[in-house]
């Protein structure tokens, strides 16, 4: 069986493309990153080192392309496939989803039967948005041919897996957990047969308790522990006033999906204190920088600090004020590295904190939530 996996960086290596090699799929990543793609050409498989244990994965049967120089071949490649997957961004979504249609295309045209695309990016709904996408590099004439044969199901997937920094560009280095869940009634065809992969009728309790528990936490420790002057999330959760930062925040998105989703709430306890001890993981070490990348997108209406904040309002009557601390310190948040960072922050200068809130996470002036955000700005900045 064949996959294409756009994606080859940390968890297109270190997570998917590994369970895929386990499931027996011969896989084709599609990247920009020559480097990435002549290595995997020379050498058709990498390692995977699990954090805290002496224990390796070997994958094997990989190979790649350059999705921009190579546009012939990944078309070839989609039309054969059994599967597909992603996991290059959210904000690159609608960069492949040309060359996807055109494989998908060159697909229907041989009537190579179903298959099902699946975007392991962390946002909600991600399959379906680039659906959205592919539609619009395709005929609206093959608009329903299309959605009787290929699936978009949505995914939640969680790893963590740093920025790598090893001799070999390709070994990677993960943590032991990991979790895959796909949503079934999107499905074409045969479930994908791939041990790790767990299937639900809904997925929408899952990616939301992923979220908005490990990635809310996470940007916590990020922006908080920038903040206060922290290169890790290790150190950043070694600071006991940030650990409980942390655990305040993780205590009000808590409390917002107990109440949505009727948890036990022993058993989501439990799930915090979990991902508490992945982030302070001491064989692990992940970059605050690489954690609080892109505070634009995840200062987004529907991302993980302002939707369970604005949530936190709304369904659960008080104030959130520790998410209102880590919405703060990420409009704080400084650098010249990351170009969405730069991006707020020129916004910040010339509008102030505030605007650069209501205008990233379409929030009106009256919105509850912005006054709480502007105290806790007057606390951080003065
Ligand atoms: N790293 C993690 O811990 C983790 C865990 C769960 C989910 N995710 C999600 O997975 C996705 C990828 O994250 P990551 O950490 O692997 O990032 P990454 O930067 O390591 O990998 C992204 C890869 O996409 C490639 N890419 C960029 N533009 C492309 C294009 N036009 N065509 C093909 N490839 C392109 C990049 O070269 C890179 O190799 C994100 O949505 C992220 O939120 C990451
Ligand atoms: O990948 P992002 O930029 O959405 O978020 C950064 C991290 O929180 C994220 O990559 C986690 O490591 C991952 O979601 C764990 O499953």
């Amino acid at each position: 069986m064949k996959a294409v996996h756009f994606g080859a960086g940390n968890i297109g290596r270190g997570f998917i493309g590994a369970l895929l090699d386990q499931a027996n799929y011969e896989t084709i990543f599609v990247d920009v990153n020559d480097t990435l793609i002549d290595e995997l050409n020379n050498r058709k498989g990498y390692t995977v080192d699990l954090a805290g244990s002496d224990e390796t994965i070997e994958v094997q049967n990989v190979s790649g392309l350059n999705s921009m120089t190579q546009q012939n071949e990944v078309i070839q490649a989609i039309a054969e496939a059994d599967l597909i997957t992603t996991a290059v961004g959210p904000h690159i979504l609608p960069a492949i989803s040309k060359v996807l249609a055109q494989g998908l295309e060159k697909r229907l045209v041989e009537n190579r039967g179903p298959v099902n695309v699946i975007a392991c990016e962390n946002m909600i709904g991600g399959s379906e948005a680039l659906r959205t996408h592919v539609l619009e590099n395709l005929d609206e004439a093959k608009h329903e041919i299309l959605d009787e044969t290929v699936g978009f199901p949505n995914a939640a997937v969680d790893r963590i897996v740093p920025d790598q920094n090893n001799d070999d560009p390709l070994t990677v280095k993960v943590e032991p957990y990991f979790e895959w869940v796909v949503e079934t009634p999107l499905i074409k065809g045969e479930q994908p047969n791939v041990d790790g992969i767990t299937y639900v009728e809904d997925l929408t309790p899952y990616i939301e308790r992923k979220l908005f528990t490990v990635n809310t936490g996470h940007a916590a420790a990020a922006y908080l522990g920038h903040y206060h002057g922290h290169k890790t999330i290790k150190q950043a959760m070694d600071d006991p006033t940030i650990l409980e930062k942390v655990r305040g925040t993780l205590k009000e998105t808590g409390s917002v999906l107990i109440e949505k989703y009727n948890f036990d709430e022993s058993q989501h306890e439990a799930y915090i204190e979990k991902i508490i001890e992945r982030f302070l993981n001491p064989d692990l070490s992940d970059e605050v920088t690489r954690v609080g990348r892109g505070p634009k997108r995840k200062l987004g209406p529907k991302d993980r600090l302002v939707r369970p904040a604005s949530e936190h309002i709304e369904t659960v009557g008080k104030d959130p004020e520790y998410l209102a601390e880590v919405i703060a310190s990420a409009l704080l948040y400084q650098n010249e590295s990351d170009q969405e960072a730069k991006e707020l922050q020129e916004v910040v200068r010339n509008q102030g904190a505030l605007q650069a809130l209501q205008q990233v996470a379409e929030l009106d002036q009256g919105n509850r939530l912005v006054s709480v955000v502007s105290e806790q700005i007057h606390r951080l900045t003065n």
